[in-house]
């Protein structure tokens, strides 16, 4: 695992911002695992800003997102559909129908998950995956306790997340029970993954990850045994 250590948020956004930037225009195809929450929203200003620039072209990148929240559609504001709209797609040049989000409104969830995975796998697997961290360790909306051989899945939130992420809503009782997540198999499949940690909030579990024994208590814990990982954060550990 290379720990990138940067002064803060606004570097740790750009330095990502101008790592995917390189990856997109370096590449003939380019297939991008993407995170939403609080953490990648600057990197995303930067990116965005750096492809317009510089007129980069998007036709041959596609993008699969981590999660998505059971019961929102993207008219929600804050749907993770939403979300990726109005902070980046809108933004660039990227093809609509290169842009894919599991849909939390799917009658049939299972499919949905198991359609999902496939399409990941249609599209010949994620090149580059971008995530941030929760705050007990999930990364996408893979809470403690998931095991570490799932496909994308519907998962429970805890109170821990919904609490953490009530801030998007009007109040905590708005936020979905539900998400349906990429799971913890499909995001070690990503050939380069970037993980992302601001804050103090953050130290614990990015400690944690780094130093401590892989247990699916953990869930970030498995980056351990991917083999190109790369952390850009500006937390000290
Ligand atoms: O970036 P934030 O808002 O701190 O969220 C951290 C993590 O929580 C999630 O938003 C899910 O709750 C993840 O997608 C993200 O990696």
């Amino acid at each position: 695992m290379e720990i990138i250590n940067v002064h803060d948020y606004d570097e740790m956004s750009r330095k990502c911002a101008q790592f995917i930037a390189g990856k997109i225009t370096s590449s003939e195809r380019i297939v991008l695992g993407l995170p939403t929450g609080g953490t990648p929203l600057k990197m995303y200003h930067y990116l965005a800003q750096i492809i317009n620039e510089n007129n980069i072209d998007m036709s041959h990148v596609y993008t699969v997102n981590l999660d998505e929240y059971v019961g929102l559609d993207g008219s929600h504001e804050a749907s993770y559909r939403h979300y990726m709209q109005t902070a980046f797609f809108d933004k660039v040049n990227i093809p609509d129908e290169n842009t894919f989000i599991p849909n939390g409104k799917a009658s049939d969830l299972e499919k949905e998950a198991a359609d999902y995975d496939r399409l990941i796998e249609e599209l010949g697997g994620i090149d580059l995956m971008i995530m941030g961290i929760g705050r007990n360790g999930h990364i996408a909306f893979n809470e403690p306790g998931t095991p570490f051989d799932q496909g994308t899945h519907v998962i429970q939130l805890t109170q821990n997340t919904i609490e953490a992420n009530a801030r998007f809503f009007e109040s905590d009782d708005e936020v979905p029970g539900y998400a349906l997540t990429m799971g913890l198999q499909t995001m070690m499949n990503a050939k380069s993954i970037v993980l992302l940690a601001s804050g103090e909030k953050k130290k614990d579990a990015l400690f944690r990850m780094i130093e401590g024994e892989v247990t699916e208590d953990l869930p970030a814990s498995i980056l351990q045994k991917h083999s190109d990982v790369t952390v850009i954060t500006d937390t000290e550990i």
